[in-house]
């Protein structure tokens, strides 16, 4: 049992919850939040593992019935660090539960025909299930384009035009749904966060993490306000949020004034900071404040990350189990 003190909110005290401060928190501050206390981190890397497990289970056991592992490849076209970097966490990921994975390397000035040939033969392999292509990519490429060739059935990014059409339509399924929008209600199911009718603010409008995000919630019947650049004074609106959820890019944006006391802080930005002592991974939330004023928080490393990379081996073992009828 990893939480050392319960606070008594409404998410339960349920093990992927840490909290490593003292009652009351050592720097006296006037932006306590209305506990009294501060946040409970999320252990992002312990749900991970926990899903990771059940996942190897069933991937060891579908080899064991029909002799076939779930695949996926992953396309990377150009040198950006922080792709290569996501990149290698998703191959050892796969390793770790039994996924076959390959990466294929395109140069830098590849030519989007290069790119779409790549495509259209993964999305002829039987051996692959699943295919991503790791955004972003180079400016000379169109993304939809791309985006639009991959198989909607080997599509476990959940980018595909009809795979977002589908999630953000009542009574239709999506075959895949994004990895991190996933990942989010992960966390907040398994931290016992209730979703129906909390007041939920989404900050950024990607088609890869903050629009999927917002219908997911709407889905879970949330009240969701998206705000963007061009919103007028953001902070007035999240600070209305029952629980946030901010995936922009811009390292500590949200300070502490812009929550409500309380607040469940859900920090999907993840933006590689390099200075002179090396490379860190940083998200959008200023922690330190961020931690004095909300009742639950997931830290960047460590919080939805890994949970999103546990949420793509999930896409790809649902894929393999859908092409080979197997349940
Ligand atoms: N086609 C495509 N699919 C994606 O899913 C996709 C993408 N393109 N482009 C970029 C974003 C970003 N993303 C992350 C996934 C995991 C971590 C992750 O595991 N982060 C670790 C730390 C990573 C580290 O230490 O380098 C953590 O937060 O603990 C981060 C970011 C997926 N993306």
């Amino acid at each position: 049992m990893l939480l050392r003190r319960s606070v008594g909110v409404w998410w339960s005290n349920r093990c992927f919850i840490t909290s490593s401060t003292s009652f009351p928190p050592p720097h006296s501050h006037s932006t306590y939040n209305d506990h009294q206390t501060t946040a409970a981190e999320v252990d992002g890397k312990l749900i991970a593992n926990d899903i990771k497990a059940t996942l190897a289970s069933e991937v060891n056991h579908m080899k064991k019935s029909i002799r076939k592992a779930p695949g996926l490849s992953v396309i990377l076209v150009g040198k950006r660090k922080d792709s290569a970097s996501f990149v290698r966490i998703k191959k050892k990921a796969c390793e770790q539960v039994g996924i076959t994975s390959d990466v294929l390397t395109l140069p830098e000035d590849c030519t989007e025909t290069n790119v779409l040939d790549v495509v259209t033969e993964l999305n002829h392999k039987e051996s692959v299930h699943g295919i991503l292509v790791q955004l972003p990519l180079p400016r000379h490429l169109s993304e939809q384009k791309i985006i639009n060739a991959v198989n909607v059935e080997k599509d476990v990014d959940g980018f595909h035009p009809v795979n977002i059409g589908n999630l953000a339509m009542t009574g239709r399924e999506p075959l895949f749904i994004p990895c991190t929008s996933k990942g989010c209600i992960e966390v907040l199911h398994r931290c016992g966060v209730e979703i129906i009718g909390k007041k939920v603010v989404v900050i950024g409008r990607s088609n890869i993490t903050g629009l999927p995000t917002s219908l997911l919630l709407q889905r879970y019947h949330a009240t969701v306000s998206l705000v963007h650049a061009f919103t007028k004074n953001p902070e007035e609106i999240t600070r209305e949020a029952d629980i946030l959820v901010s995936d922009v890019g811009v390292p500590n944006m949200v300070r502490g004034h812009w929550l409500k006391p309380g607040a469940v802080v859900i920090d999907m930005g993840s933006t590689l900071v390099t200075d002179n002592k090396g490379s860190c991974v940083t998200g959008d939330v200023c922690y330190e404040e961020a931690k004095l004023k909300a009742s639950l928080i997931t830290p960047v490393p460590g919080g939805v990350g890994p949970v999103t990379i546990s949420m793509l081996l999930y896409n790809t073992v649902e894929a393999a189990k859908r092409a080979y009828q197997w349940t």
